[in-house]
């Protein structure tokens, strides 16, 4: 199992020293088992997971030594344990955490577990064979993990407590990192001495000028010396002056770096050449090596059904070894090693919990939504971000979780459904139909559609199949939501006025850039503070290119300096009405547009072969909405102080699922949210001469559909009907053009 088998500690990365680094490229020789393991026979002990981690309890237990030992050639840091081994049960877990966020992938999980094929994760088990790692963790401290887990867990002492355990956990993997480290720094010293051309100490890496000149550098006779090459152009880099050969420029080394990078770990020269600059060298080779490790596995506790310490307490019972994130995360549990299936726990069926990347709590804790807020998720799918937005407003208020992947919004509402959402509505859009759809939230999360390249340990097909044209594709769609996500936002909300961008990609082209252009075409926003309390500034400048100084108030996170998943994260505040001459906000149609035209209008309804509609979500009954869509009408007409009675049901058109662009102007001419053309609800707004929120005040209405739809037990046909309804309210009751379907279809998956 490729990845999974080999990427088996959790540990974070070493150091940035060349010679503390023992991970290698994945089609590297597996290392010989050096220690036997003593392993529970039979059942889901046999697949029992170690997980590892950075921040962890591992500690170096007194009998355990480090030694360097030589095997198959190769010199390697082992840990020889006299004489009894401490671990009970140390099969290393051959994981491959990709979506486990995502509940389809956990439904394989479940049935593998079942069959008895998989471990914890949904990694397959018939690759069991102990790979000895160059560390193991160790089960948790007993008297710590009393501690961490007292009945005062939510008062601060018992958070100092969980902080202290984490402490404790940490100092004891630094000793046993520090032994690590320490013992291969010899070995790797004596090797690079006797296999690599280091003249004295002014190594030979770019060889004579013929064969440079020839574009012929040194072929690297085994995978060790590309190894040692990368460590020595680095070196070299870090001390041009004193370490180049004569005559060589800097360029030269970088170009021979990244063409090793690329060899040793599996990268298209564009991609790596991309993230290398990002970097000073050292830390770009730290970037490489941590995309080569897993990150920790973690899972968030829904705060909505339980407390942390009940979900840990329930949890360490079944024999699952964890620990809290983090000090800077009060739901985050870091799970070490579990003799239980996550995905199949029944506090996990019961909505306990949700298995989410670290790094997906960020955006969220940005957003920092409050109680009774109307907040939108644009892109929301599988809906790890939008279940935490629900527990922090404690099922208040009312989230629009949308996303364009049909397939993708199932799994939202699963999630949905499982952790017990009541103040959720499921939408099924582009976003780049916001806010004609609906605007005047309080806050707006744009977890954008992205490359991936945060994700690399993950997804290692990002190390290849990225082209340039993604680059150029990608950060166009992000730059086109990002201005319908400032667009959709009510500047004059008492509570909020916030959007939040974020990606899980590093490159500057999907977030800096993407940023910039939101500053430059929206006079009317402004980069804040996120409240996070780590995080790597972003740039204002890089390679060339400037950007707005308020740019470092924007946040960085890498797989290397925090081993979490690469993220980014921006929050703005929107201070103003975007004005009407706006990118977008015209409706001329300026060259670049947010909205699609009226001709690339995409219809929701998958067409049959027999010509009738029917909806992924199980289709919707057109008299059943008629109910909804009168009620709504009336419910408007009596906020405008008009009687319903005296006014008669809008006439549209019904001929326009053949004209989408005639239905518009139909529908808007009768039903007069005729202003909605203009693309920011606001602008609509200001051309009205009126400040009301249309959209805001439809939203009692959708909740009270909600409740009633749900006592029915069709959540999925609920939403639709929500939605459908939603958009009919807002002035859209035909269904659109039936061909585009394919067109928002393709919008889906991520990472792109
Ligand atoms: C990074 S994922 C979102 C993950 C999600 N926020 C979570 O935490 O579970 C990006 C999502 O954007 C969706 N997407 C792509 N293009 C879109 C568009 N134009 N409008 C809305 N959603 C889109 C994809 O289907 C995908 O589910």
């Amino acid at each position: 199992m490729g990845v999974g088998n080999r990427m088996k500690k959790q540990g974070p990365p070493g150091p940035l020293d060349e010679s503390l680094v023992t991970r290698k490229r994945k089609d590297a020789p597996a290392a010989p088992v050096e220690e036997k393991k003593r392993r529970r026979k039979g059942g889901l002990n046999a697949n029992k997971t170690v997980l590892g981690n950075g921040t962890g309890n591992a500690k170096l237990d007194k009998k355990t030594k480090v030694a360097v030992v030589k095997e198959n050639g190769r010199k390697k840091v082992k840990k020889v344990v006299e004489p009894e081994p401490v671990l009970e049960d140390d099969d290393s877990l051959g994981d491959e955490d990709d979506g486990i966020d995502d509940p389809d992938v956990m439904e394989d999980v479940l049935e593998g577990v079942a069959d008895g094929k998989m471990d914890i994760l949904g990694s397959d088990s018939d690759d069991s064979e102990p790979e000895l790692d160059d560390d193991e963790f160790l089960d948790s401290d007993p008297d710590v993990a009393a501690g961490m887990w007292s009945d005062e867990e939510d008062s601060d002492v018992a958070e100092e407590r969980l902080t202290a355990a984490n402490i404790v956990g940490l100092s004891e993997k630094k000793d046993w990192q520090k032994a690590i480290e320490e013992a291969e720094a010899q070995a790797e010293l004596a090797e690079s001495a006797m296999t690599t051309n280091v003249a004295g100490d002014r190594p030979k890496i770019l060889g004579d000028d013929e064969e440079v000149g020839a574009k012929a550098p040194l072929e690297p006779p085994s995978l060790q010396l590309l190894r040692t090459r990368i460590t020595d152009t680095i070196r070299v880099l870090d001390d041009f002056s004193n370490l180049s050969e004569e005559g060589r420029s800097r360029t030269e080394y970088t170009n021979q770096l990244i063409k090793d990078i690329c060899a040793y770990y599996g990268y298209s020269e564009f991609l790596a050449t991309k993230l290398f600059n990002l970097f000073p060298p050292r830390e770009a080779f730290a970037f490489f090596e941590a995309n080569e490790t897993p990150r920790p596995v973690v899972i968030r506790t829904n705060t909505l059904r339980t407390h942390r310490r009940e979900l840990a307490q329930t949890l360490i019972n079944r024999g699952v070894q964890l620990e809290p994130v983090g000090k800077w995360s009060k739901v985050g549990l870091q799970i070490f090693e579990s003799q239980v299936p996550l995905g199949a726990t029944p506090e996990y069926l019961a909505g306990h919990y949700i298995l989410q990347a670290a790094s997906s709590f960020l955006p969220v804790m940005a957003l920092a939504p409050q109680e009774n807020e109307r907040v939108l998720d644009m892109a929301a799918a599988p809906g790890g971000k939008t279940t935490h937005i629900a527990a922090l407003m404690k099922n208040t208020g009312c989230i629009f979780a949308n996303d364009s992947n049909k397939s993708r919004a199932k799994g939202l509402i699963g999630n949905i459904h499982r952790l017990g959402c009541r103040n959720t509505i499921v939408c099924n859009y582009s976003a780049l139909e916001f806010p004609k759809v609906m605007g005047g939230f309080d806050r707006v999360l744009l977890d954008a559609p992205c490359s991936g390249t945060g994700v690399i340990a993950k997804d290692a097909s990002v190390k290849t199949n990225k082209t340039e044209q993604d680059f150029l594709r990608l950060p166009h769609l992000q730059k086109q939501l990002i201005l319908a996500a400032i667009d959709s936002v009510d500047h004059a909300s008492k509570t909020g006025g916030y959007i939040v961008y974020s990606t899980c990609s590093v490159t500057v082209e999907e977030n800096e850039q993407v940023v910039q252009y939101a500053l430059n075409k929206r006079p009317n926003v402004k980069l804040v503070e996120t409240g996070l309390s780590f995080g790597k500034e972003g740039f204002t400048s890089i390679q060339g290119k400037i950007f707005h100084p308020s740019m470092k108030l924007t946040r960085r996170y890498y797989p290397h300096a925090y081993n979490v998943d690469g993220f980014f994260v921006a929050k703005f505040k929107k201070t103003g009405l975007t004005p009407a001459d706006a990118v977008g906000a015209k409706s001329d149609g300026g060259k670049e547009k947010i909205n699609p035209t009226e001709e690339e209008f995409i219809d929701k309804t998958p067409v049959t072969e027999d010509g009738t509609t029917e909806d992924d979500f199980g289709g919707w009954d057109e008299s059943e909405d008629e109910k909804f869509i009168e009620r709504a009408r009336k419910s408007q007409l009596r906020r405008k102080g008009k009687d319903p009675k005296s006014y008669g049901r809008p006439k549209v058109k019904k001929t326009k699922r053949e004209d989408p662009k005639a239905a518009t102007k139909a529908v808007e001419s009768e039903s007069k949210p005729a202003k909605a053309k203009a693309v920011d609800s606001e602008v609509a707004k200001k051309a009205n001469g009126s400040e009301s929120k249309p959209a805001k005040t439809k939203i009692t209405e959708f909740k009270t559909t909600v409740e009633v739809k749900e006592s029915k037990s069709k959540p999925a046909r609920t939403v639709t009907e929500i939605t459908k309804t939603v958009t009919t309210v807002n002035g859209k009751e035909s269904k659109p053009e039936k061909t585009k379907v394919k067109k928002s279809r393709k919008q889906g998956g991520v990472p792109i």
